[in-house]
């Protein structure tokens, strides 16, 4: 049987030698052999009980990881790699971990380990002391998100003296200390056991750290005078919690596909419950399904926005389903391309009753319907085809041109309303519908037009409907906010 090292297994250990000794005289009450075999019960199940309820021992590792969104991880202890490995399984693909390790042998051992999986490219072993090894990170300006450390007890609280004062963690970072309890000696009167002492006296100083909290950095309270909302964040939220979009409920409309679904999926991810607005019922719902796969709340509602009452339904069905809205994404529109001396009135008509019209529309009801409950943010879809271009479109770009100075007049009229309206427009951007052998030509001219070099991808959008939506956006209103890769300036 293997030595009882955990506290609880010393427990089961030392309950079951009791039991032993109380089973072996005759004289003792049945009440305490009773309550003997139940504290055992209790004690010996437990590890079991857990192990059998979690996928593997190292998964916490695993899940550390993927609770604190760790990118970037450093590992002071590595053996054999197991919890290396079990790490890097955890971090995106772009993630990266530098594991140090004092023995060579080791790292001889692991590195074929970490070659065989596709995780294992995310490792960079460092031999030799750990301590030379952080001084080299230090130099080189390195910074981590989370740090385990697991290696020589009696260097735990260099290690982690170092790593504050140098700055290895950042900001908000976690650090994770495996044996914090030594056997339970860390809180046992009569330990002399040097690793147990050692860690009695690293936990005592974290416990009274002030530029920690339990586990977590929470800044440097305390050592400064600076207490301002540059230092301390807007309401004590840092800028990416400012960008975070929990409790907002938002609607984006052409969502079933392309930018719209960016939109969505970005907005979904930064916290708020979506609607997926489409006049396509299976394309909004396969869409709101993605998001719901993800952990989003959302639901799909079919819509024309060029129909008064179906803009109408929609903003009922959002406020009746959440009781608010917040995050007003205006993204449907119609292109049809044709000459200008071939524009029918009736594609100039369809053009603008959905682009310019249905826009406002939405707006409208958007601002009348829930202004009372805190619609605070519109995004429009402008284009930077409001700017002359040499594809011939001319209803898209006239009706564009006019979602900007709706855009600039909503933004300017509603501001004392608390409401902010802000368009994105996007360059050209790579659909499907970009490939087709008639646009090749076009497209090649473009690329040439466009310093970034390429065309722009939905995923390049995402980020400027999150800070348009959320509150780190609040002193911009009206603004056109072009994103390109530079053609216009060229
Ligand atoms: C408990 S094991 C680490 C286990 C590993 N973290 C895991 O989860 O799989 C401790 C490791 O720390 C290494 N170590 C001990 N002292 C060290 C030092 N001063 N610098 C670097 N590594 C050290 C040991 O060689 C050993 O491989």
């Amino acid at each position: 049987p293997s030595v009882p090292d955990t506290p609880v297994e010393i427990i089961v250990d030392l309950l079951s030698k009791a039991k032993n000794v109380a089973a072996a005289r005759g004289d003792v009450p049945k009440e305490l052999t009773s309550y003997l075999q139940k504290a055992l019960d209790i004690a010996s199940g437990l590890d079991d009980y857990l192990e059998k309820m979690t996928t593997q021992e190292s998964q916490t590792l695993k899940m550390l990881i993927h609770m604190s969104q760790a990118k970037r991880v450093l590992e002071i202890g590595m053996f054999t790699g197991y919890g290396a490995l079990s790490m890097a399984e955890g971090l995106p693909e772009d993630g990266c971990l530098v594991a140090c390790e004092l023995e060579p042998y080791l790292k001889e051992f692991a590195q074929p380990i970490f070659d065989k999986s596709p995780h294992g490219k995310k490792i960079t072993v460092k031999t030799g002391s750990a301590m030379d090894t952080l001084k080299e990170l230090a130099a080189a300006g390195e910074q981590f998100d989370m740090v385990f450390i697991d290696a020589d007890k009696d260097n735990y609280i260099n290690y982690y003296n170092f790593i504050l004062d140098n700055n290895l963690l950042r900001i908000q970072g976690v650090i994770c200390v495996d044996n914090s309890l030594f056997k339970a000696k860390v809180y046992l009167e009569d330990t002399t056991d040097r690793n147990g002492l050692a860690l009695r006296e690293f936990n005592h100083f974290v416990s009274n750290d002030p530029r920690v909290e339990q586990v977590s950095v929470c800044g440097h309270r305390e050592l400064t005078n600076s207490d301002d909302e540059v230092f301390r964040g807007v309401k004590g939220r840092s800028i990416l919690d400012r960008m975070r979009l929990e409790g907002k409920v938002a609607y984006v409309t052409g969502a079933g596909q392309g930018i719209g679904r960016a939109f969505a999926h970005a907005l979904g991810e930064a916290g708020a419950k979506v609607a997926v607005v489409d006049m396509e019922q299976n394309k909004a719902e396969a869409v709101a399904k993605e998001l719901f796969l993800k952990g989003i709340n959302a639901i799909s509602i079919k819509a024309d926005i060029s129909k008064s009452e179906d803009v109408q339904r929609m903003i009922d069905t959002i406020v009746s389903k959440w009781g608010a809205l917040h995050i007003a994404c205006n993204n449907a529109g119609i292109n049809m391309n044709s000459a200008s001396e071939d524009t029918s009135l009736e594609e100039w008509d369809q053009t603008f009753n959905v682009n310019l019209r249905g826009t406002f529309m939405c707006c409208q009801v958007c601002f009348t319907g829930c202004l009372s409950q805190n619609c605070v943010k519109v995004c429009d879809s402008g284009s930077h085809r409001d700017l002359p271009h040499p594809q011939k479109q001319l209803s898209y770009n006239t009706s564009k041109a006019g979602v900007v100075k709706l855009t600039q007049t909503l933004g300017t009229e509603w501001i004392d309303r608390g409401v902010r309206v802000n368009c994105i427009s996007p360059g050209i951007v790579d659909t499907p519908l970009i490939h087709s052998e008639s646009l090749r030509p076009l497209v090649q001219r473009w690329l040439s037009d466009i310093p970034a070099g390429r065309l722009a991808q939905v995923t390049d959008l995402q980020a400027a409907v999150v800070y348009l939506a959320s509150d780190a956006s609040d002193y911009m209103t009206g603004h056109n906010l072009v994103i390109e890769g530079g053609q216009s300036l060229w």
